[in-house]
C-alpha cells in the first residue's frame, strides 16, 4: 500500500524543501504557479476567474444572476447612504446650540437612516434568496459539464494517477465553489461601494484618515490571504489521499465489495487502513490550523496596533484643537463602519481567491479534459467491414516500463472467425481494446478497408463492433438497458430477440420477476441479482444486440456452462457469414473451427496458421492444446503440486 501513497505522506510540512521539491515534480507545472500568487498576481488573476464564473452564472441561471448582482450592489449603495445619514446625525447632535434645536437638526438624518436601514436588509434578504438559488444552479450546471468532459476523455486518461486526483480534486471542490463565487464577487462590489462612501466621508472629514484606515485592514486581510492559500495547498496536497479515503469508504460501504470484505475477513485491515489515512489528512489538516491560527494572530495583532494609532491620532487631532469634536465623533463612527466594510471586503476577496483557486484547478480540470479528448472527428464514415488489418502495432499502458504489444500485425476478413490466443497476460485483451478504438497504438497502424481507424467517425466505428469484454460491466439498469446499452433508438425488438436467443440470455430474462424491466440490482426496488454465467450470458447479447460487422468477443464463455458456450460458439460461426468475428479464448477446442489462429505470446504474436497448421508445428499451441486435450482425453495431466511440498 505504501508505494500507492500519495507523496504528502511523506512530510507533513508543507514547508519541507523535501516536500516541495516532490510536489512540484508530481503534479503539472501549473501547480506551482498557482499556489505562490502573490497578493498582486491573485488579484490581476480574480477579474478574469470572477468573469468566467459569471459566465457559469449567467447560463446556469441569468434572472438569479442579476438579481444577486443588482440586489448585493443596491444594498452597497444603500449602506452609504445609511452612513451619510449616521454622519449627519452625529454632526446635528454635537454641533454648538440648545439641545431642541441640536434634535431637530438631526431628525432629518434619523428618519433617512432609519428608511435605509429598512431598505437595506429587505435588499439583503432578496439577495441572499437570489444567491440561494443561484448556487445550486450553477453546481448542476458545471457538474454537468464536467462528467460530459470527464467521459469525452480517452480511456488511458484513466490510467494516469494525476489526472484521477485532478478529476477528484474537480468533482469535490471545484464544482462547489463554482457556485459560490459569484456570490462572493457580489460581496466584493456591494463592500467596495460601502467603503467608497466611508473613504469620502473620512477624507472629507480628515484627510489623514483615509491611510490610517487602511493601515488597520491590511495586516488582517494579508494574514486572510495567506491562511487560505496555506489551506489550498494542503487540500492539494491531500488529494491522492482523500481520493483512496472516497474509494475505501465505497468499498466498505457498498454492496459490491461487501461479500469479499466478509469473506477474506478483510474488515480489520481496511479499517486500520482507512484510519491509518485518516489520521493523516487530520493530522495535516490540524497542522495547517496550527500554521494559520498563528497567521491570523500576526495580522489581528499587528491590524490592533494600527487600529491603536488610528485612534490615538483622532484624540491628538482632537486634543490639538485641529478637529471639531462633533468631526471628530463622526470620524470615530465613519472609522468603525470603514473598518468592518474593509473587514468585510477582505474577508470577500479573501472568500472569491480560496473559491478562485478551485475554480482555477476546476478550469485546468477542463482543459486538460479537452488536451486528452480526441478531436472531434468529421472523421471519414466506416463503411461495412471487407478487411480489418493490424499493422506493426506497439502499445505500452501509461507508465509501463515494458510494451503490452511488439510489432503485432493481424488480418481479420469479412466472413471470417479469427482467434486470439496466448498464456494469460499475453497481449490478447489489450489488442482487443486497441482494435475497438478505446486506445490509440504508439507505433504501426490498425486499419478498416485501408483507412487508419483513428481517422474514422469514432462513434460510428463503435456502431459497428459489437463488443462482448473480459471484464464487463452490470450496471443498475433494467435486464434491457444492459444488453441495449446506449442505443439512442428506441429498442429494435428484432435483435434484442435475436440476442437474447443467440446468447442464451432468453433463459436468464424469462426468471427475472419483471422480465427485460428488471432492474439488474438488488439495491433498487424490485431488483434481482444474477449469477456469474447469468451475467456473462447478458455480456454476450450485449455484444450480439448491435447490427455489427466486427463482433469481437474476449473470453465470452468463461463463465458458461457447456450447452450455453457450445451455443454461443455456433453463434460466432453464424455470425461470420455476414460479419467478421474476433475471438479471444483460452478454450482450445472451440479455435479449431476458426479460419485463422494467432498465437501471442509476451506481446509477440509467435505463431499463426489454421488449427491443423498449428498442431503440426508443435510450437506453443501445440503444447497448450495437448495440455487441455489431455485433461479431457483422460491422458496424462502435468502434477499440481500443493505450495509448500517438500
Ligand atoms: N490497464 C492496464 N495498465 C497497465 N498494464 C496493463 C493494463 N491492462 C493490462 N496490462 C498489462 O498488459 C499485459 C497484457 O495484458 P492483457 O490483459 O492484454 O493480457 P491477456 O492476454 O488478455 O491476458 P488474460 O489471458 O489473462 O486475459 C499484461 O502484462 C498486463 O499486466
Amino acid at each position: 500500500m505504501d508505494d500507492i501513497l500519495p507523496d504528502d505522506h511523506a512530510c507533513p510540512h508543507l514547508k519541507c524543501p523535501r516536500y516541495r521539491g516532490k510536489l512540484t515534480s508530481r503534479f503539472h507545472p501549473w501547480f506551482s504557479d498557482l499556489t505562490r500568487l502573490s497578493l498582486r498576481r491573485m488579484l490581476t488573476r480574480l477579474p478574469a476567474l470572477i468573469a468566467t464564473a459569471l459566465a457559469w452564472s449567467w447560463k446556469a441561471g441569468p434572472r438569479e444572476t442579476l438579481l444577486t448582482i443588482g440586489l448585493n450592489v443596491a444594498a452597497g449603495a444603500v449602506s452609504a447612504v445609511v452612513l451619510t445619514a449616521v454622519v449627519g446625525i452625529l454632526q446635528g447632535l454635537f454641533a454648538e446650540g440648545p439641545t431642541p434645536q441640536r434634535l431637530q437638526a438631526a431628525l432629518p438624518s434619523l428618519l433617512l437612516a432609519g428608511a435605509a436601514i429598512v431598505a437595506r436588509a429587505g435588499l439583503r434578504s432578496g439577495a441572499i434568496w437570489a444567491q440561494g438559488r443561484l448556487t445550486p444552479l450553477v453546481e448542476r450546471a458545471v457538474e454537468v459539464e464536467l462528467v460530459s468532459v470527464a467521459t469525452a476523455t480517452r480511456l488511458e486518461a484513466f490510467d494516469d494517477s494525476d489526472w484521477c486526483d485532478q478529476l477528484h480534486r474537480a468533482r469535490t471542490l471545484g464544482t462547489y465553489e463554482a457556485g459560490r463565487i459569484t456570490g462572493y464577487a457580489a460581496d466584493i462590489a456591494t463592500e467596495l461601494i460601502s467603503l467608497l462612501a466611508v473613504a469620502t466621508v473620512v477624507t472629507v472629514l480628515h484627510p489623514v484618515l483615509l491611510p490610517l484606515l487602511v493601515l488597520t485592514v491590511a495586516p488582517v486581510g494579508w494574514a486572510a490571504i495567506r491562511s487560505a492559500r496555506m489551506r489550498y495547498e494542503r487540500m492539494r496536497a491531500l488529494s491522492t489521499s482523500n481520493r483512496l479515503l472516497y474509494m475505501y469508504t465505497h468499498a466498505m460501504t457498498e454492496r459490491d465489495s461487501a461479500a469479499e470484505l466478509r469473506a477474506y475477513a478483510m474488515r480489520p485491515m481496511l479499517l486500520a487502513e482507512f484510519s491509518r489515512i485518516s489520521d493523516h489528512v487530520r493530522d495535516s489538516l490540524l497542522a495547517v490550523v496550527g500554521d494559520q491560527t498563528r497567521t491570523r494572530a500576526l495580522g489581528d495583532v499587528l491590524g490592533g496596533i494600527a487600529t491603536l494609532a488610528t485612534y490615538t491620532a483622532l484624540i491628538a487631532l482632537l486634543l490639538a484643537g485641529l478637529m471639531p469634536l462633533a468631526v471628530a465623533g463622526a470620524a470615530y463612527v465613519a472609522l468603525g463602519q470603514g473598518k468592518a466594510a474593509l473587514d468585510r471586503l477582505m474577508s470577500a476577496i479573501n472568500s472569491c481567491y480560496e473559491s478562485g483557486l478551485y475554480l482555477s484547478d476546476l478550469l485546468e480540470a477542463f482543459t486538460e479534459a479537452r488536451r486528452r479528448t480526441p478531436p472531434a472527428t468529421s472523421g471519414t464514415t466506416p463503411g461495412p467491414l471487407q478487411e480489418l488489418r493490424v499493422q506493426g502495432v506497439d502499445f505500452a499502458y501509461p507508465g509501463a516500463a515494458t510494451n503490452a504489444l511488439t510489432d503485432v500485425s493481424i488480418t481479420v476478413e469479412r466472413g471470417q472467425v479469427v482467434a486470439l490466443v496466448g498464456e494469460n497476460g499475453s497481449g490478447k485483451s489489450t489488442l482487443a481494446t486497441l482494435i475497438s478504438g478505446l486506445y490509440s497504438p504508439d507505433a504501426g497502424a490498425i486499419r478498416w478497408n485501408g483507412t487508419a481507424i483513428t481517422d474514422l467517425d469514432q462513434e460510428q466505428l463503435h456502431a459497428r463492433i459489437g463488443l462482448i469484454r473480459q471484464q464487463y460491466q452490470q450496471w443498475p439498469f433494467s435486464a434491457e438497458r444492459n444488453i441495449t446499452m446506449a442505443a439512442a433508438e428506441a429498442t429494435d425488438a428484432g435483435r434484442l430477440e435475436r440476442a437474447l436467443r443467440l446468447s442464451g440470455a432468453d433463459a436468464v430474462v424469462h426468471e427475472l420477476g419483471h422480465g427485460l424491466a428488471t432492474p439488474l440490482d438488488t439495491r433498487f426496488k424490485d431488483g434481482e441479482d444474477l449469477s456469474g454465467g447469468q451475467r456473462q450470458r447478458i455480456a454476450a447479447a450485449r455484444g450480439l444486440y448491435p447490427h455489427a460487422d466486427l463482433v469481437i468477443a474476449d473470453e465470452p464463455t468463461a463463465a458458461l456452462d457447456a450447452r450455453a458456450e457450445e451455443r454461443l460458439f455456433a453463434t460466432f460461426q453464424a455470425a461470420a457469414q455476414g460479419a467478421a468475428v474476433l475471438l479471444i479464448t483460452h478454450r482450445l477446442a472451440s479455435t479449431r473451427t476458426a479460419d485463422w489462429i494467432y498465437v501471442l505470446d509476451h506481446g509477440r504474436v509467435v505463431e499463426q496458421g489454421t488449427h491443423t497448421d498449428l498442431i503440426s508445428r508443435g510450437g506453443l499451441y501445440a503444447e497448450l492444446y495437448g495440455i487441455q486435450a489431455a485433461a479431457y482425453n483422460g491422458g496424462p495431466v502435468s502434477p499440481v503440486r500443493a505450495t509448500g511440498d517438500s
